[in-house]
Order: structure tokens, then C-alpha cells, then sequence
């Protein structure tokens, strides 16, 4: 049997993985490097002349990466003692195990990209920790804040919807009840574009009001199985015993106003009692600069319950309360941050395995977790999701996503080449979206 299909690469000159590994991880890079410049006095003032040590020396260590980076020298091991760097390193060996005599060592231009692009921000955390007393410093941080207050309309909108929905969403009837996930579901897929990684770290947020978009924007789902989702919700709400349990699991993606778009989706699955628990997955360490971290997960619902306005704070406090219960629990795992595709998880993280199998469903956000998922390979549009996902199957599961990489499968015969035809770039602007589901029927 032929194996998988290769994996994305920017040995493939011109393609996106090529073009984001010469123009816009350099530029992520660079914006880095400033921001530490634009904290020096900062650094001063907490730890004296130790800051602007450590300053330099975080920036030297970053500027030395994106020389590697663009003369494309080999991927060396990570050096800093850290609880995955002997994974990693043992994965780079992985990857040099995998090329040919003549291919050398491998290399930023060479290797494939998911590799690769991880490695950077890995690379960008161990510079970070190599430079005490700023090691606890996330680099990302600002600009994930900065989202999520350019983002204030369209939050109250949501939070105002969400608060109205609660009200009166014990006398909806079945079909109303659909209706409101479905809105719920695709305000979280669209709360997608709002990646920072994409635009190379410069500001994207959500301005609008989202709530009035939903419609004119359900022609770019390019795979819809929200029908699915609900069909087994519904059948969990319907089946389900006095004190039992109907769990989703939601690992997460970006920080701002995508995760209030979650947050909202997993409220309406406790209000709607679709579901009794939630799990959130997010990073250990900053990611793909704007992807949840435990602090601003913490961070945002602090900030919407000093809010102002009545609707955005009293999510603020629901939200808190969730916590404080444990309807809502908040995990991370390594695992996130490796740069193994998830059919590797139950070999790589047995135990992060295992807490997957306990969910009644999962949702993937993101387009990273698409990457992961199918394992960044050039698959023909129309191969099966069940097929690229290469045997991970821990529970039912959701991929919600807006399309930012070249990787999609499950398309209709004729559907990705007409897209190809019309629009060279449907795969990576983030005008698409899809709700992709594999799990029984
Ligand atoms: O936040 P998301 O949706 O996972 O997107 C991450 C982005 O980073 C990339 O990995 C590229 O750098 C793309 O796949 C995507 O544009
Ligand atoms: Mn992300």
C-alpha cells in the first residue's frame, strides 16, 4: 500500500509553506526582536541592570535564529534544559532519519513545514527562558491583548446575544434550539480569521458585528457537518441519565476575540444542557503568537467582568462561576506545543490520549490544529477526513476551521479545482471555513 502523501514543504518554491518560511516567520522575527527593544525601560525598572542584560541577550539569541533561518542552516538541538526538549530533540533525529545521505542534515528550506514552524516558536521560547529574570516574559502578549480590545463591539454584541439566548432558551422548541447552535458554531468558526500568525503579527480583530454576518457568510463553508454535531447532542441531552455526564472537549487556538467566540459556543452547550462539561485545551507556552496560554485565558475573563457594559460582565462572572464549579476546566499538555501531527499522540502523549477517549465529542480550532490533524500532507482534495487523519480517532470529533494552509480534504469531486480556478488563493486567505466532523454515523 502507498503511504501518505508528502508533506508540505518550502522545498516547494512558491508555495505558501515557502513563502511563510521566507517572508513571514523573518518578519514575526523581527517584530519580536522590537518588542523586547520596546520593554527594555521596562525590564529596567523591575530588575535593574539585569533586565537590560537579559534584553540583549534574548535579542541577540533572536536575531541569531532568524539568520538561521534565512540562510537556511541545519535545525540543531534545542540546548535549554526544559520538560520537552529531549522529545524535540529526539524528533529532530526523527527528521534526519527520515532524509537521504545527499539531502544532509535537516533545514528550514528542506523539512517540512509543520516541523519547521514549530521549531521556530520553540526556538523563540527557549530564547526567552535563556534570558533570566525576563524567562517568564510572553513576547506575544501585547499583540493578543491589543485584539481583544479592538475587538470590543462585536464582543458586547456576542455577549448581549448570549445573555438575551439565556433567558428564554428554556422555552425554545427543538428546531429554534438547532437554530441557535448552529449560530453559535459559526460565530466560533469565523472568530477563526482572526489569527495574528497569518498577517505576520500585524493587527487583525474583529470590528464588526459578526452576529449580522453569519448569513451572507454561509456560502464560504465549504464542508458543512454542523447537522452531525447536533444529531449527537441531542442524542446525548435526549439519552442521557439523572447524574451523568456529556462532555466536549474544545482545544482551543487563538487568544482575543476568537476565544470569546469559544467561550460563547461553550456556554450555549451548558445553557442548552447539549452538554454538562467542557474541557479546554490551550499552550503551555506562547504559540503561533496568538494562541491561548492559561494566563490569558485567565486574563480575558477577568477583563469581561470588569467590564462596563452589564451583558459583557455578567459573562464575566457566569464564566468564572463555571470555573469555580468545574463545569469549565481549563488543561494544557505539551503536547500542543510538539510538533507531531495527532496520529502520533497516543504513541507521543498516552496520557493526554487517554483524556481525549473520555469526551463525548471534540472540537479542534484552528487552522494549526487542521495542519496537525491531517498531518500537513498534499492530499487530493477529495481523499476522506477519516483517511487523512492516519488512524486518530479518540473520540468523535470537529474539526472548525478556517482554511489558512494548503491542506484540505473531504471536498467534492471537482469542488477544490473549481475553487483552484476562480480563486488562487481560497486555501490560505481565510475566507473559507469548513465544519468537518469524523466520527459513527
Ligand atoms: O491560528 P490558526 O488558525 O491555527 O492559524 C495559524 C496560522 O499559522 C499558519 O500555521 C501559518 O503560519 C497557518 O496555517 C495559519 O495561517
Ligand atoms: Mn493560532
Amino acid at each position: 500500500m502507498a503511504g501518505p502523501p508528502a508533506s508540505l514543504s518550502a522545498r516547494d518554491v512558491g508555495s505558501f509553506a515557502y513563502l511563510s518560511v521566507k517572508d513571514r516567520s523573518p518578519q514575526i522575527l523581527t517584530k519580536a526582536i522590537d518588542t523586547l527593544h520596546r520593554h527594555k525601560s521596562e525590564f529596567f525598572e523591575k530588575h535593574g541592570e539585569k533586565g537590560l542584560e537579559a534584553e540583549k541577550k534574548a535579542i541577540s539569541l533572536l536575531s541569531k535564529l532568524r539568520n538561521e533561518l534565512q540562510t537556511d542552516k541545519p535545525i540543531v538541538p534545542l540546548v535549554e534544559k526544559f520538560v520537552d526538549t529531549d522529545i524535540w530533540n529526539q524528533y529532530l533525529e526523527y527528521q534526519q532519519s527520515l532524509l537521504n545521505e545527499s539531502d544532509g542534515k535537516p533545514r528550514w528550506f528542506l523539512s517540512p513545514w509543520l516541523f519547521v514552524e514549530c521549531y521556530m516558536y520553540r526556538r523563540i521560547h527557549e530564547a526567552i527562558i535563556q534570558s533570566p529574570p525576563i524567562d517568564d516574559f510572553d513576547i506575544f502578549k501585547e499583540l493578543k491583548d491589543q485584539n481583544f480590545f479592538e475587538s470590543q463591539e462585536s464582543i458586547i454584541a456576542l455577549c448581549t446575544h448570549l445573555q438575551e439566548l439565556r433567558k428564554t432558551i428554556e422555552d425554545l422548541d427543538e428546531n429554534q434550539l438547532k437554530n441557535e447552535f448552529f449560530k453559535v458554531l459559526q460565530i466560533s468558526l469565523w472568530g477563526n480569521k482572526c489569527d495574528l500568525s497569518l498577517s505576520g503579527g500585524e493587527h487583525i480583530s474583529q470590528k464588526t458585528n459578526i452576529m449580522n454576518s453569519l448569513e451572507d457568510l454561509k456560502p464560504f463553508i465549504l464542508v458543512n457537518d454542523m447537522d452531525r454535531l447536533w444529531s449527537l447532542l441531542s442524542n446525548c441531552k435526549k439519552t442521557r441519565e439523572k447524574e451523568s455526564v456529556t462532555r466536549v472537549d474544545i482545544v482551543l487556538d487563538n487568544s482575543g476575540f476568537e476565544l470569546i467566540t469559544d467561550l460563547v459556543l461553550a456556554d450555549f452547550l451548558l445553557s442548552s444542557k447539549l452538554a454538562t462539561k467542557i474541557h479546554f485545551y490551550g499552550k503551555t507556552i506562547p504559540w503561533f503568537v496568538s494562541d491561548t496560554t492559561l494566563h490569558d485565558f485567565n486574563w480575558i475573563i477577568k477583563q469581561l467582568k470588569h467590564s462596563n457594559n452589564k451583558w459583557v460582565s455578567q459573562c464575566g462572572v457566569d464564566w468564572e462561576d463555571h470555573i469555580k464549579t468545574g463545569r469549565w476546566v481549563y488543561l494544557d499538555h505539551i503536547f500542543w506545543t510538539l510538533p507531531h501531527e495527532f496520529s502520533a499522540m497516543s504513541q507521543v502523549a498516552p496520557d493526554l490520549h487517554a483524556a481525549l477517549q473520555k469526551a463525548h465529542l471534540i472540537f479542534f480550532k484552528g487552522d494549526l490544529n487542521y495542519r496537525k490533524l491531517t498531518g500537513d500532507r498534499r492530499w487530493e482534495f477529495t481523499v476522506p477526513f477519516h483517511e487523512a487523519l492516519s488512524g486518530f480517532h479518540p473520540a468523535p470529533l470537529c474539526s472548525i476551521r478556517t482554511l489558512k494552509a494548503e491542506v484540505q480534504v473531504g471536498l467534492q469531486p471537482g469542488q477544490g479545482e473549481q475553487l483552484t480556478a476562480s480563486e488562487p488563493n481560497w486555501l490560505t486567505a481565510g475566507k473559507y471555513g469548513v465544519f468537518q466532523f469524523d466520527g459513527p454515523l
